[in-house]
């Protein structure tokens, strides 16, 4: 230190080398810690540079997986902007979608209210329907009740009326006789013009004439022979003007009273000519005989029988009825049965003969008898019977029947055992009555089916007739009688005079038959002829019998006319009375 009490410049060098010095170790120090640092950062750099390296690699892997997700960015952004573009879209249609749900909405609300409107009127007017049917228900109780109570009474006045028919039936007499005259026809002049076409020609004079529908009158008075001024009563007459239509109409009647279980016959008779088998049958040319249901207005009683027939039984129960038909020709006293067939199934006439059963009916063993179901088929049966009738032409007219025509509908019904009987009859005034005939009167004949079922191998009675079911049968014979003519008229001469004597014998027979019936004779004389025998169970007894006159107006036949008046006449006899039906035993009376 200098005395002035400064610090030598040595000193200060000292210390400022000591300073320095310090300076020096610290900074050696510090370079030998940054050194140190340094190593370690050399250190970390090489760590950090293969942590570089490698994560150069992973950059890189990064790199490429950036580009992918930008890649993947930029196609997901083109998507999202497609599906950006989409949901625009959608939003537009959910919009429209939206616009139009509402429209609908509001179009289904209205909808639903004038809906709810309309079922509400109609709910309405169904409760008022328903009001109104209830009222209608009510009506219509009423009404069944009011409908069945008529129909009671119905069957009440049907009933009454069944017995007022069969009473009045009965009160007309079991024989009936009806006159028909024919109009004038061309054959009744000499040279066989037409009544109207030969005016110049004098016309032929009428004798016969309706005075009332129950008179006939004949006047004739001829210079040189005695005056004739005859009146005759039958149940019936029938002008020349009156149609096929009114003569069908009273003979109905009888038809109902054929299934009330009667037997009934209806026969024409007349001289030939006189309009029997157009009264019949109908009108028929010379070469055509077939009978036609279209010519309905010409058909003559038989076609018309067999229609209301069919209709009576189509009111009956189904199945308690059924009809068989035979048709059989008198010729020369002998019996033809115009059904039968040969093996190759052609008609032609067989022989037949009547026999009386013992129960004293007549019946023809071996006859053909033809099931039929309706009015045509029957009629099919009926020409091929007529075209083997027997026919000859005589000075009356080109074809004249030589032989009597019988056409029988057998009518079978079906009744059950007597406990059980009424039921099938229900509808029927006769019914009981009938049943309780049937099966007091006639006990031993429901038990023989002999008598119910005579022998016909083919007839279902029979079928049936094992069964707990009877059966009972009615006939009804439908007869066209062969001309009465006088021999003269005729003009007939051989073999055709031989058969007007049968004709004229048979005819007389029949007169007998009913002469006897009048006179009330214990013996009637059917067996006589074969043609009396064969109608045995339709004439007299409990049958009812219609007799058809049919005579000429013209003076040429006043002979013919005559004595067929005169036979309808003593027919006419015949006492009235009550009519028991059918089935009596009548061996008392036909021997
Ligand atoms: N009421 C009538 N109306 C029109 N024509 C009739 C009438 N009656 C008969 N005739 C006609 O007279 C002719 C002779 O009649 P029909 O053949 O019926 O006589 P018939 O009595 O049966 O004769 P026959 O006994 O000879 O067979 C026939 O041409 C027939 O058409």
């Amino acid at each position: 230190m200098r005395p002035d009490g400064g610090i030598s410049p040595g000193l200060v060098a000292q210390q400022r080398v000591r300073q320095l010095e310090q300076k020096l170790r610290a900074k050696e120090e510090r370079i030998v810690v940054l050194e140190t640092e340094n190593a370690l950062l050399h250190l970390k750099l090489a760590e950090f540079r293969g942590l570089i390296g490698r994560d150069t690699n992973e950059v890189a892997q990064l790199n490429f997986v950036h580009d992918k997700q930008q890649n993947l960015c930029r196609s997901t952004s083109s998507v999202i902007i497609q599906v950006y573009g989409a949901i625009q879209r959608l939003k537009r249609d959910l919009k429209n979608l939206h616009s139009f749900a509402l429209e609908l909405s509001r179009d289904f609300q209205h909808q639903c209210k004038s809906s709810l409107y309309q079922v509400l009127t109609v709910v309405q007017s169904i409760q008022l329907q328903n009001e109104a049917m209830q009222t209608f228900q009510t009506k219509a109780f009423d009404l069944e009740q009011s409908l069945q109570e008529v129909n009671e009474r119905y069957q009440q006045e049907k009933q009454k009326r069944k017995i007022l028919h069969n009473s009045l039936v009965e009160l007309r007499g079991n024989i009936r006789v009806h006159c028909r005259i024919r109009p004038l026809l061309p054959f009744d002049t000499a040279s066989g013009h037409s009544v109207s076409q030969d005016r110049h020609r004098k016309l032929p004079e009428k004798v016969a004439h309706t005075t009332d529908d129950e008179t006939v009158l004949v006047k004739c008075n001829r210079p040189g022979h005695t005056l004739i001024n005859k009146t005759f009563q039958f149940d019936r007459v029938y002008s020349a003007a009156e149609s096929q239509d009114t003569v069908f109409a009273d003979v109905a009647p009888l038809l109902t009273s054929l299934l009330d279980g009667y037997n009934v016959c209806i026969m024409a008779y007349g001289q030939t000519g006189s309009g029997k088998t157009y009264t019949m049958l109908g009108p028929q040319s010379e070469d055509d005989v077939t009978l036609s249901i279209e010519d309905e207005p010409e058909l003559g009683i038989i076609p018309r029988a067999t229609e209301e027939v069919f209709r009576l039984i189509s009111e009956k129960p189904p199945g308690s009825h059924w009809v068989e038909v035979s048709v059989v020709e008198v010729y020369n006293n002998e019996i033809f049965d115009l059904l039968a067939k040969d093996s190759c199934g052609r008609v032609f006439g067989v022989k037949r003969d009547v026999v009386t059963t013992k129960e004293g009916k007549s019946d023809v063993p071996l006859l053909t008898y033809e099931t039929v179901e309706n009015a045509v088929e029957f009629l099919q049966l009926v020409d091929k019977g007529l075209q083997l009738r027997v026919k000859h032409p005589t000075l009356v007219h080109a074809h004249s029947s030589r032989s009597h025509l019988v056409v029988t509908l057998t009518i079978t019904t079906k009744a059950v055992s007597a406990d059980s009987f009424a039921p099938l009859w229900t509808d029927e005034q006769s019914s009981p009555r009938l049943s309780k005939e049937l099966f007091c009167t006639f006990p031993q004949q429901m038990k023989d089916d002999k008598l119910v079922f005579p022998s016909r191998a083919s007839s279902p009675a029979q079928f049936e007739s094992t069964e707990k079911l009877k059966h009972i049968k009615t006939k009804l014979q439908l007869v066209d009688l062969a001309g009465s003519e006088c021999v003269g008229m005729s003009g007939v001469t051989g073999v055709a005079l031989r058969e007007t004597s049968f004709i004229n014998r048979s005819l007389s027979a029949l007169s007998d038959v009913l002469g006897a019936i009048a006179e009330q004779r214990s013996h009637i004389p059917y067996r006589n002829s074969k043609l009396t025998h064969l109608l045995q169970d339709s004439i007299g007894g409990n049958a009812k019998l219609l007799v058809m006159l049919c005579i000429s107006p013209c003076q040429k036949y006043l002979a013919e006319s005559l004595q067929s008046l005169g036979f309808g006449t003593r027919a006419r006899q015949v006492q009235r009375g009550q009519v028991k039906k059918r089935n009596l035993p009548m061996s008392s009376k036909s021997k």
